[in-house]
């Protein structure tokens, strides 16, 4: 398996975020988190992201429990793990090619990281990973000079450039037009295909999970409500995973042109 958490429980700020979540991903799996907003999906990603520990329950990322493993091991497997976050925390003085070149460094020495960081000597690399969302233009942009959706491009490219074994991705396309946000879906899913990576996605978006993911998984009030194949999420199973979920109940629709003159008469 490449993620299993077995009844992983999370508590932050003494409440409980996470309760008993059992889940696992074989290698090269792909999966879609839905779910209400506040549901605990980005707190899911995280402990799978090891920024989380939790405060019961074991998990095992590629082979290891990472609690259980000396501070070294543990960097090595940060280094396999790519987490794609809903607001990419890039520098705001940190040039396009350092912050996409920042995700190899785990995967580098001391000094070579160190010396990276000044004048990367992939520019190559880094610049196709660019291209591939788009960006071979910005390359040596300051980071605060992007819009926000170029921001969360740039930390996919940075993903991409790391070649993870595992790819987790919270809300990767929240700041992106549908268009881009369409191809951003597919390009993560393709790399992870190709690559054999395993592939977690939360997303706002039902209809894109339902597109491009075999397996949905439902979360809501920290637990999992549903794990199933695409094919079993009826629009049943949706509308019970967001119930309750609005800021206020629909104003009653207008009266139809001539019951209002009715009314008049
Ligand atoms: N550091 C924290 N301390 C205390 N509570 C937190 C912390 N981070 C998140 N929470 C709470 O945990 C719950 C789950 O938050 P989380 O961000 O995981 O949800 P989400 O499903 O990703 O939401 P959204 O779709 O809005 O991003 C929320 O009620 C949130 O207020």
């Amino acid at each position: 398996m490449s993620l299993q958490f077995d009844s992983v429980s999370l508590q932050l700020g003494g409440t409980d975020i996470l309760r008993a979540i059992s889940l696992s991903l074989a290698q090269g799996e792909q999966a879609a988190l839905i779910g209400p907003s506040g549901a605990g999906k980005t707190s899911l990603l995280l402990l799978a992201a090891t920024r989380y520990r939790p405060g019961h329950g074991s998990l095992n990322l590629l082979g290891d429990n990472p609690w259980h493993v000396s501070p070294r091991w543990l960097a090595g497997l940060r280094s396999r793990i790519g987490m794609i976050y809903q607001a990419a925390p890039l520098p705001a003085r940190q040039r396009v090619v350092h912050a996409v070149a920042a995700g190899r460094l785990g995967q580098m020495s001391g000094w070579s990281a160190l010396r990276q960081l000044v004048w990367p000597d992939d520019t190559a690399a880094i610049l196709d990973s660019l291209q591939r969302v788009a960006l071979a233009d910005k390359l040596w942009q300051r980071c605060d000079q992007l819009s926000g959706g170029q921001r969360q491009r740039v930390g996919i490219a940075r993903v991409l450039h790391q070649r993870p074994a595992l790819i987790l991705a919270d809300e990767p396309v929240a700041a992106l037009d549908p268009r881009l946000a369409d191809d951003t879906i597919r390009l993560l899913c393709d790399e992870a295909a190709a690559r054999q990576s395993t592939l977690l996605v939360s997303l706002h978006s039902v209809e894109l999970a339902l597109a491009y993911f075999p397996r949905i998984i439902g979360v809501r009030d920290g637990q999992i409500m549903f794990d199933l194949p695409r094919e079993q999420v009826h629009p049943g199973v949706v509308s019970a995973l967001y119930a309750g979920e609005r800021l206020r109940e629909p104003a009653e629709p207008p009266a139809p042109a001539a019951s209002r003159q009715d009314l008049r008469c």
